[in-house]
């Protein structure tokens, strides 16, 4: 006769059976969809074409899913007192007649699984986590909610969230959707809108928050995030790659995750500089600085020009080509024009002054612009004195002590030193972004340019929008036609039949475009359309002043909702790089001031909300720290910063060494021996150790980290070598070491020959 506990087991296998036969037959039916849909696009006409991608994309989507779901995909089961139940798991799933037969995690009705209480059930009588391997079901973990029943419950489903930290850690993060602490699901479940801020010491879970919380927005409002993109930003290539695992697991692609490193495309920064360098490149001064280097004269620019006209010599000596330089930063910033639009300005200011040096008065101006404008030499001379400018180009400059006014020479001295690296530095990578979006791109010059319109479209490619062409096409059909800016297609049609009055009212419609775009229309005169078909083009005056034009909005690279961890350490330019990309996002920001060890680290939250441009948040806290057991934690306390609250943690115990060596080599050797060879094991080490401490760490089962790279990472069993030396590594050395110290698991060796650091003051 089997116990009450075997029979529970093979009642809940049998309902786990029944969920793994329905996703067979829902798998089924995804691949007979993806199928029909292919085979509908290769018979169907282009209109199908559309209806193909839906299905297909579904089908898709669903067969992924269901893949990624194969490990433990019933998990829970919650009882109610009005002898309801039902099941939780990794995915929603209906039986064949429509009935929910799984519900999803992230559904209204599961919330429960995590929130109820003795003292405050929400109906529940019984929790119960079902521990799985694959789709065997192996134990129960039962919580009884009914007071009368249990008592109080210190915490939910205990069972299981312990079973789940004793499990020895991998290369990668494991989701953690069947034991989400209570005050974990409310941080997780926060409303979208607005700014949701938590935090909460090491290991209270912000990281498993802050994916579970992409994963859950996107479950309820699919076609917003799935459609605007949520963007999840880390602090390294390193941790990236540790948590890339847990949203596919949860079902979830289509999130962008990225380290600050990689935010700029082609650009893939690990290095991070000095902390002396980082405080300048990271800092408030530097847009600014930047604003101004990219209009200094780029290294190799021509010194003079000389040009003979008419049989004068016109030479604009290098004083002469400064003043205009300015001449053209002048009015490109006054009408709003980037440095990469502005070489049509460049063309006409030196032009002036050449025209200014012109002898006699027979002369005429507009025969002079056109000819010389249109020579190869004068052409040539532009395209080197004022280039096309890439932010890695302009960011080089940044090396040169002549342009930038950084401050003491050993500031620049270390600033032109971070620029011998053949690399760049995950401080550049938001300088590269602001540049970017500073030098704009160059207009996109018509494949065709009618000769001799040079001179009428000047203007037009000069202003703050880029205009390839604006033109009243007469020719292409019975009627006229309106290209507007940048478009190949027509956006006004008119017609049958020219006449007279269409055609000038057409005008008066185009010129009023032409002045909401900052333009005014002095005449019109002969030129072609998009497909090369003669039109009237306006001839145009100059800009209007900025201040009447409308605001240019770049969209550039934007997400829906914006996800930032380890946010404690974004600098005023990180923060900029981000800003740009959340400018119509809800976001979720997630640190802990006590782990914050940039230079130019916020100073509080709200500090670091201003940065964003942001002012309010709702804030969450977690509490209770599930990584670190409480003997190292509370090693690792006497180096938290004062004023900061320890976090409590959830686990006794824990393995602690502190051992002093004079010969530190041997005891390395010695350690790394004795590691445990089940579980993940690292050595950490101040950054400049570490190339020493390679030659010591002989097993390849045994990382050795960078402390610099360790934030965010844990792992079993952790050696740390002379905290002396992390600590006065870099101004926020204390920090910093109380990062590398709550990285274990379960057992943290320090090993140290100077004097152990005393705590921060
Ligand atoms: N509810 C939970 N159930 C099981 N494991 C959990 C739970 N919450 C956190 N953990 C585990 O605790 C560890 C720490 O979590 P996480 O890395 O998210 O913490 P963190 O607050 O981001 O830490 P840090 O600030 O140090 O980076 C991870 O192994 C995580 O899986």
């Amino acid at each position: 006769m089997p116990d009450a506990r075997t029979q529970e087991i093979a009642g809940e296998q049998t309902f786990v059976d029944r969920v793994y036969a329905r996703v067979e037959v829902v798998r089924a039916q995804s691949r007979e969809l993806a199928r029909e849909g292919h085979s509908r696009a290769a018979a169907g006409p282009v209109g199908a074409l559309v209806e193909r991608d839906a299905m297909v994309r579904h089908a898709a989507s669903r067969l992924r899913a269901l893949d990624a779901e194969e490990e433990g995909l019933v998990f829970g089961r919650l009882d109610f007192d009005d002898g309801e139940n039902y099941h939780i798991g990794r995915l929603g799933l209906r039986d064949s007649d429509r009935e929910p037969l799984l519900i999803d995690w992230r559904a209204p009705a599961a919330a429960a699984f995590y929130r109820a209480t003795p003292g405050e059930p929400m109906g529940v009588v019984r929790r119960r986590v079902l521990i799985c391997r694959g789709p065997k079901v192996v134990d129960l973990d039962d919580d009884m909610l009914s007071p009368d029943d249990a008592g109080e419950l210190a915490v939910l489903g205990e069972g299981a969230l312990l079973a789940a930290l004793r499990r020895a850690r991998g290369p990668h993060m494991r989701d953690i959707v069947t034991t989400i602490a209570r005050e974990q699901d409310e941080a997780i479940r926060a409303p979208a809108r607005g700014v949701t801020l938590i935090t909460g010491g090491p290991g209270t879970g912000k990281t498993q928050v802050a994916l579970h919380r992409a994963a859950y927005l996107l479950y309820t409002d699919r076609s917003r995030f799935a459609g605007g993109g949520v963007l999840v930003v880390g602090p390294s290539t390193v941790f990236t790659t540790y948590i890339g695992r847990v949203l596919p697991a949860l079902g979830e692609d289509s999130v962008h995750l990225r380290a600050v490193g990689e935010m700029v495309s082609g650009v893939r920064a690990v290095r991070r500089d000095a902390a002396e360098v980082a405080a300048i490149k990271g800092g408030e001064r530097m847009p600014a600085l930047l604003a101004d280097l990219m209009w200094q004269t780029p290294p190799g620019a021509p010194l003079r020009l000389r040009l003979v006209y008419a049989g004068q010599v016109l030479t604009l000596p290098s004083d002469e080509l400064a003043r205009a330089r300015r001449a053209v930063r002048e009015h490109a910033e006054a009408t709003g024009t980037r440095p990469n639009a502005a070489r049509p300005v460049a063309a006409a200011v030196l032009l002036d002054s050449l025209w200014s040096r012109v002898d006699g008065a027979d002369f005429d101006r507009d025969l002079f612009d056109d000819e010389v404008g249109d020579r190869p030499e004068f052409r040539r001379f532009l395209a080197a004195w004022w280039p096309r400018l890439t932010p890695d180009r302009v960011l080089a400059w940044l090396a040169d002590r002549e342009r930038v006014p950084t401050g003491g020479a050993a500031a620049a001295g270390a600033l032109a030193a971070s620029y011998r690296h053949p690399d760049w530095s995950v401080d550049d990578v938001p300088l590269l972004d602001e540049l970017a979006g500073l030098l704009g791109e160059p207009p996109t010059a018509p494949a065709e340019r009618p000769a001799g319109t040079a001179s009428r479209l000047r203007e037009l490619t000069s202003g703050p929008t880029l205009i390839d062409w604006f033109a009243l096409g007469c020719a292409l059909r019975d009627g006229w036609t309106l290209f507007a800016p940048g478009l190949a297609t027509p956006i006004a049609l008119a017609g049958p039949g020219i006449d007279n009055d269409a055609v000038t009212a057409a005008q008066r419609w185009a010129e009023g475009v032409l002045l909401g775009e900052g333009h005014r229309v002095v005449g019109w005169g002969d030129g072609f359309d998009p497909y090369g078909e003669e039109a009237y083009v306006p001839v145009l005056a100059e800009p209007l002043p900025a201040a009447e034009q409308e605001e240019e909005v770049d969209e550039g690279e934007t997400y829906a909702h914006v996800i930032l961890d380890e946010a404690q350490d974004l600098s005023p330019m990180e923060c900029r790089m981000i800003a740009r990309r959340a400018r119509y996002a809800s976001m979720t920001v997630v640190g802990d001031l006590g782990q914050a060890t940039h230079p130019l680290a916020a100073a509080g939250w709200p500090d670091l909300l201003a940065r964003l441009g942001r002012r309010d948040a709702r804030t969450l806290e977690l509490r209770t720290g599930y990584r670190v057991p409480r003997t190292i934690a509370e090693f690792a306390t006497r180096y938290l910063t004062p004023g900061i609250a320890a976090t409590q943690s959830y686990r006794d115990g824990g393995d602690l060494r502190v051992r002093a060596a004079s010969d530190l080599d041997a005891e390395v050797r010695r350690a790394v021996a004795r590691a445990p060879r089940d579980g993940s094991v690292a050595v950490i080490a101040a950054d400049h150790a570490i190339e020493r401490l390679a030659g010591l760490v002989t097993r390849d089962d045994v990382s050795l980290v960078p402390a610099s790279l360790v934030k965010g990472l844990e792992f079993d069993h952790v050696i740390v070598v002379e905290p002396a030396d992390i600590v006065d590594a870099e101004p926020r050395g204390h920090s910093r070491l109380y990062v590398v110290l709550t990285r274990a698991v379960g057992a943290l060796v320090v090993l140290h020959r100077r004097p152990l650091p005393d705590g921060p003051r």
